[in-house]
């Protein structure tokens, strides 16, 4: 059994940024993670990658062979990695040992997590290898600054959600960049009444049946809830870790092993 998180959401969502100040927070607690890159844009990375998409493809390549837009050779460059699940995929999984725990990076480009069925069919190999998988979806904080966009992030979430179908974390990134905790509050466990309010003290009155819609399929998926992250403290990324690690029933194995021993 395999363990892995998929992190996802909106591009400049503060994915990256996580998966680096998660490794380190997991260097430093004595425990072992594996980076995986699955962004054939990404340049940069401030934590050791083991795994790779552009040793695969990557997005220049695309751009520069196909003549492909940014986003097109994107959706390109994810659909042959569909292509390529059951040999250069598996070869790379071969690679770790049962029990080992995966970071993948995701590129941010929302249609992969709404309706292009490229990250769906991955995590369905992933499962059919043996990994218990969790996506957490980041959503930065700035969205709670109006009850609109807040909305909109939500739901994004929700159809990532309903596309993936997996245990899934809703993350509050850049938790820092908040003056006033008490604004964010309302929002991580919203109460349908207290949204439909705000929304339709924003918006005008023709509005009211689609607001009161919305709120309420946000308050029925009770799951659309966010847990705040604040890179700056390691207690909220060892809480944020310890939310996904019981999603995905990692270290419970562990635990019934030692106990039958
Ligand atoms: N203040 C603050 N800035 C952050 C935080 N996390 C990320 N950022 C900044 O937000 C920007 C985007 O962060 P990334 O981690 O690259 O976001 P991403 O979701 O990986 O973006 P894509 O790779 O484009 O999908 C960068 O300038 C980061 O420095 C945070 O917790 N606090």
């Amino acid at each position: 059994m395999g363990y892995a998180q998929l992190v996802i959401g909106p591009a400049g969502s503060g994915k990256s940024t996580y998966c680096s100040s998660l490794y380190q927070h997991c260097e430093t607690v004595g425990r072992t993670i594996h980076m995986v890159n699955l962004d054939p844009a990404a340049e940069h990375f401030s934590y050791p990658v083991s795994t790779d998409i552009r040793e695969l493809i990557s997005l220049d390549d695309v751009m520069e062979e196909l003549g492909m837009g940014p986003n097109g050779g994107l959706i390109y460059c994810m659909e042959h990695l569909e292509d390529n699940l059951d040999d250069w995929l598996d070869e790379q999984l071969d690679g770790y040992l049962d029990d080992d725990y995966l970071v993948f990076d995701c590129p941010g480009q929302i249609e992969l997590f709404t309706h292009v069925p490229v990250l769906r069919n991955f995590v369905e190999h992933l499962k059919r290898k043996n990994f218990n998988v969790c996506a957490v979806y980041f959503l930065d904080s700035q969205f709670v600054s109006d009850v609109t966009k807040y909305i909109s992030g939500c739901m994004a979430s929700l159809s990532a959600m309903i596309q993936l179908e997996l245990p899934h974390i809703n993350i509050l990134s850049k938790m820092d960049l908040v003056s006033n905790k008490k604004d964010v509050e309302e929002y991580l466990n919203p109460e349908a009444q207290v949204l439909l309010s705000q929304l339709n003290r924003q918006m005008a009155p023709k509005f009211g049946k689609l607001n009161k819609s919305l709120a309420e399929l946000v308050d029925d998926y009770s799951m659309v809830n966010f847990i705040p992250l604040d890179l700056r403290k390691e207690s909220s990324i060892q809480y944020v870790l310890s939310h996904i690690d019981s999603c995905i029933q990692y270290g419970e194995d562990a635990d019934v092993k030692r106990t039958s021993e």
